[in-house]
């Protein structure tokens, strides 16, 4: 019987191939065709006795390759869901927004076991048959579901993909969509058991195309769209320079599956991401010793170093006793050095402590509390620090996950204990649960100073405008305002904005004057008595990158004529040449590297990218040329100052300081696809907030792809993906192409930079390592910030790996002697 039922489903796709050979652009009379075939066999025996064994199957406790929709539809004896195309009632279920994919590898698994049973040759044969590979260009098989060794980063219901995003992946995929209001519809979903020419069975995977949530009801295949291309394969999380995956950006402490729903708050949106919160929390994390937290939290009445340090802030005692700051001697290591000398300092300590409501399913326990306005404000209460210590709104004591320690007196010794913890929001813990509104700013101290002078909930960010790790979304889903108070410059304008980006920029408002005249924060806006409540009050929205009113480009045009040496970017500590003509390094700018072969463009370019990733800027470094390993040894060696040779004892020590840096590593080598490496610097902009992507370099990245002009094709189209990506994402995009052969003696010129002149248009900088007759040089050919261009020799040191700028008369050495020897 078995084989019997084989050989028509054989029978029926010989005949839907064939139909599709005959007819290749006649789809629906292919589908009624088939869908008739289909229909005659319904109600032979081998439908019913597949059913049997299903259900067999089913009661065995065998998961089988159905998914829980249809083991329904099957029980409740309806073969098929609603029409095709017509849009289910439930388009997207609130409980399944931003889940991941549930359409696991156990199912895949189940497929396989299916093998040893009296399924195995129908299994085998329709793996094999699978109308939706057959309709897949390139790929043979079923689209994997890939295992992730970190989980899903977290997406905000808020945040929307660039218009038309995901209509062009779809298609790029070769999927087939119709467009049903806010929803692609794809015709055949690569997650779905065979259709079977089926019309009903098609058109049951709807994505939204603004935020890239997708949900097939046939086989209830869901998630977000970094679901969706991670299944592809297109998302490949970064390494750190151990070849670990770095540091969790996106696990959430361990909430149970429930626990991110205010008790109260009734809003069904933040339940939705329960289970991805859930997903995540499996994944333990250390957290700080509680003995440790608790200690600081005591010490700090005692130490007078740090009660002096909050005075000179403007803050009282009973504020820092509500935030739990603490006080303690911390050791760390003496900065600029990477010897061991380490010496003591006083500290404050900021405690990151996992928020109530989000441990406890029980109606919150905090009293009612007006969340625009404390009624007691610490501020309003000088005299009596013991009693806003004891008061009623603060909440019961919480588990605090981590501590930010912070030398009083050198700002820049600070470290998190422990390391590799999870993320949390200084402050988190005080916001009451059926808060709406929330303050977010870039430092402690300024969250302390908003809440102390107008009795809002303010929290502080961990890594100040440097980053926002998607963890920390799943805390800010359920707000419904939130005010962006970061510093009132360059950084803390480019991170306000894309802040907002990751968490919706419709409920995003942007607090401080926008144009660089000041305050520079809350805190200073606390010292100079500023009214914070009506400056939040002021607060704009973020303006739509793609309308832009005269006072958007007023209020930006203000604020670099404000702030002329931000406006620069960030200076080179290591080639102060480099600053003295294209004045700095910028976000959203596109710099075209090349030179002779092996003149130094890698050493150079990882030098340099080195010195702006010790600076802050979070760097992903993709070498197609050179593995991973060998690129970290020559950056490490650059960063030590010590050859690897002589390093010795000291490896785990300089590799400790080196791990602390922002520094990721794309997993690509050799040639790749362009779309794919996209996709990943895409995601390493989102989960890791990188500023900085080096490509080293074009040539490896598409070898063997196109012939000829064809080759040059390809080449144009990735420098306008990166161009594009730059701008987009707001992210200075650095690559390396190698130069056309030419005469090794001549200079080279940007004319010379290989492919069509499409690279150096497109680049707002191009640099060309020269081979000079007595140093090797930067030539500075195209800089469109300001247009000074010029030459910077420099010096090569084989030990340390690192480059050295020729002062003027080394250079007049190096000239005059070559003249003497020749
Ligand atoms: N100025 C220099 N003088 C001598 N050796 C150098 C200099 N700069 C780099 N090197 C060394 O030359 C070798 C090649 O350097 P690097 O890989 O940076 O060149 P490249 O231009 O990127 O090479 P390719 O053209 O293969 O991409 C390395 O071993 C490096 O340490």
């Amino acid at each position: 019987m078995t084989y019997w039922k084989d050989g028509a489903r054989l029978v029926q796709w010989k005949w839907v191939s064939l139909s599709r050979q005959l007819f290749p652009s006649l789809g629906p009379v292919r589908s009624f065709l088939a869908h008739s075939f289909s229909l005659k066999r319904a109600g032979s025996t081998p439908v019913r006795l597949k059913r049997t064994l299903r259900s067999d199957k089913a009661n065995q406790g065998s998961p089988g390759p159905t998914t829980d929709n249809a083991a329904r539809r099957e029980a409740s004896n309806d073969p098929t869901p609603a029409d095709a195309g017509a849009p289910p009632a439930d388009l997207f279920p609130p409980e399944i927004y931003g889940e991941p994919l549930n359409y696991t590898n156990s199912d895949h698994d189940a497929l396989r076991r299916g093998v040893s049973n009296a399924w195995s040759l129908r299994d085998l044969r329709a793996a094999a048959l699978w109308p939706a590979v057959a309709r897949w260009p390139q790929r043979r098989t079923r689209p994997p579901i890939r295992e992730t060794p970190t989980g899903t980063p977290f997406v905000s219901q808020f945040f929307e993909l660039p218009p038309g995003h995901m209509v062009r992946y779809l298609e790029d995929k070769g999927l087939e969509v119709r467009m049903m209001d806010q929803h692609a519809v794809v015709r055949i979903c690569p997650f779905c058991p065979p259709v079977r020419g089926k019309a009903d069975n098609m058109f049951k995977l709807y994505v939204h195309t603004s935020s890239g949530v997708f949900f097939c009801h046939r086989c209830g295949a869901k998630g977000n769209h970094w679901d969706l291309k991670r299944s592809f394969g297109d998302i490949l999380e970064p390494l750190s320079w151990r070849g670990q995956f770095p540091e969790n950006a996106h696990l959430a402490p361990g909430a149970h599956p429930t626990s991110a729903r205010p008790a109260d708050s009734g809003a069904a949106s933040v339940s939705a991401n329960t289970s991805q919160i859930d997903s995540v929390a499996t994944e333990q994390l250390p957290v700080v010793d509680a003995a440790l937290a608790a200690q600081c939290e005591a010490r700090l009445e005692s130490s007078d170093a740090v009660k002096q340090f909050l005075k000179s802030r403007g803050l009282q005692l009973a504020t820092a006793r509500k935030f739990r700051v603490g006080a303690g001697r911390f050791r760390f290591r003496d900065s600029g050095s990477t010897a061991d000398i380490w010496s003591e300092h006083d500290c404050i300590t900021f405690p990151w402590i996992e928020p109530e409501w989000l441990t406890t399913r029980a109606p919150s326990t905090l009293v009612e509390l007006d969340h625009r306005r404390d009624p007691n404000p610490a501020g309003s209460n000088l005299g009596s620090e013991e009693s806003a210590c004891q008061d009623s709104s603060v909440p019961p004591p919480s588990r605090v996950l981590r501590l930010k320690i912070r030398s009083v007196l050198r700002k820049s010794a600070m470290r998190l204990e422990p390391r590799g913890g999870y993320w949390g929001l200084f402050g988190m813990h005080l916001v009451p649960a059926d808060a709406e509104c929330l303050v977010v700013t870039e430092g402690e101290f300024d969250a302390m100073a908003v809440h102390q002078s107008t009795g809002l909930s303010a929290v502080s960010l961990p890594n100040g405008a440097r980053s926002l790790p998607p963890a920390l979304l799943t805390w800010l889903e359920r707000f419904k305002r939130i005010y962006l108070w970061l510093d009132d410059d360059i950084p803390g304008h480019d991170g306000a904005r894309q802040f907002a980006h990751k968490l919706g920029l419709q409920r995003c408002f942007l607090v401080g004057s926008g144009n660089g005249s000041g305050p520079k924060d809350a805190n200073e806006a606390l010292l100079q008595q500023r009214d914070l409540f009506a400056m939040i009050e002021r607060a704009r929205p973020v303006p739509h990158e793609r309308i832009v009113t005269f006072a958007d480009l007023r209020a930006d045009v203000q604020r670099e004529l404000a702030n002329p040496v931000q406006v620069r970017g960030l200076q080179s500590q290591t080639l102060p040449g480099l600053n003295r003509l294209l004045k700095g390094h910028r976000r959203g700018e596109l710099t075209i590297f090349s030179g002779p072969t092996g003149v130094g463009k890698t050493t150079v370019l990882s030098q340099l990218s080195l010195d702006y990733c010790m600076q802050g800027a979070n760097t992903l470094w993709g070498s197609f040329e050179l593995n991973n390993v060998r690129m970290a040894k020559v950056m490490l060696s650059q960063f030590a100052g010590i050859g690897l040779d002589a390093m010795g004892e000291r490896f785990d020590q300089v590799a400790d300081q080196f791990e602390q840096l922002p520094l990721y590593f794309l997993r690509f080598f050799g040639s790749s696809d362009v779309d794919q490496v996209i996709h990943a610097m895409e995601y390493a902009a989102y989960v890791y907030d990188v500023a900085h992507v080096v490509l080293d370099n074009l040539q490896f990245m598409t070898s063997g792809q196109g012939r000829g002009y064809e080759r040059f094709e390809i080449m144009d189209r990735a420098i306008e993906k990166f161009r594009a990506f730059a701008t987009e994402h707001n992210v200075h995009v650095s690559v390396v192409i190698h130069p056309r052969k030419e005469d090794e003696d001549q200079l080279l010129k940007t004319a010379s930079v290989f492919g069509s002149a499409k690279a150096t248009q497109e680049a707002d900088n191009v640099i060309i390592i020269q081979n000079g007759r007595h140093y090797k040089y930067l030539d500075v050919r195209k800089n469109r910030f300001d247009g000074e261009l010029g030459n910077i020799p420099y010096r090569f040191d084989p030990v340390t790996r690192r480059i050295r700028e020729l002062l003027p008369d080394e250079i007049q050495q190096l000239e005059d002697g070559y003249r003497v020897c020749s």
